[in-house]
């Protein structure tokens, strides 16, 4: 692997320009993904934030469903945020009559799990990997709690076996709801860090696609 891997972005829907931005600050080649063959010149993808039933859809009418399903299976780098983490899920929880996600990360997916109360909120969280480690050339957003972002947010309500626990939100109604983890290549975060300005959880994401 290069030291500047290739990094695609989904760009069927969703927050796909920030996230760009972010994998760049992290060092990568960040192109968008909306075809088989720019799928295929890949080293890593990041699946975004959006509408996760409509992302569903566009992947199967974009014929990206079964080739990503593929390399997935290969051991593709994948980092799914939000509507990301969804897709990402072998099994979902108050999804749509027909959503299918793509799997591949073995834990259970509640769909706008924080409810009307909290559909949309923002607190300071320790990500394990991300919050408690040194990184070169810090700057000011690089020590301490990540400051995460939930918008109409799932959460991860079980981890199978192998599959790391990276973060939970630390008080308030969801005290102790599981929001980020990672399995080999695949991380997952029911936040959104790409609009923050926070680089550190695409810099880690980085990391899993150099080392792969
Ligand atoms: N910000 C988001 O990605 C929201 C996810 C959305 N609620 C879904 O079901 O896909």
């Amino acid at each position: 692997m290069s030291a500047s891997p290739v990094v695609g972005v989904l760009g069927l829907q969703g927050d796909t320009r920030e996230h760009l931005a972010a994998l760049t600050a992290a060092g990568t080649r960040a192109v968008l993904v909306r075809r088989p063959a720019e799928l295929a010149a890949v080293d890593g993808l990041v699946l975004p934030g959006g509408e996760s039933t409509v992302i569903d859809k566009l992947l199967r009418a974009f014929d990206l469903r079964e080739p990503l399903v593929a390399r997935i299976a290969e051991g593709l780098p994948v980092y799914g945020s939000c509507a990301g983490m969804i897709l990402l899920a072998d099994r979902l929880l108050d999804g749509t009559a027909d959503q299918q996600t793509l799997g591949g990360l073995d834990v259970t997916v509640r769909r706008n799990a924080f409810g009307r109360q909290v559909d949309s909120f923002e607190t300071d969280l320790e990500v394990a990997g991300v919050s408690d480690r040194g990184w070169e050339a810090p700057g000011p957003e690089d020590t301490g709690p990540v400051h995460a972002v939930f918008i109409r947010a799932p959460w991860v309500e079980e981890v199978g076996a192998g599959v790391e626990v990276l973060g939970r939100v630390g008080t308030g109604p969801a005290a102790g709801k599981v929001v980020a983890v990672r399995a080999g290549n695949l991380l997952a975060t029911s936040f959104h860090p790409e609009i923050t300005g926070d680089t550190r959880v695409h810099r880690l994401f980085a990391e899993v696609v150099r080392t792969a």
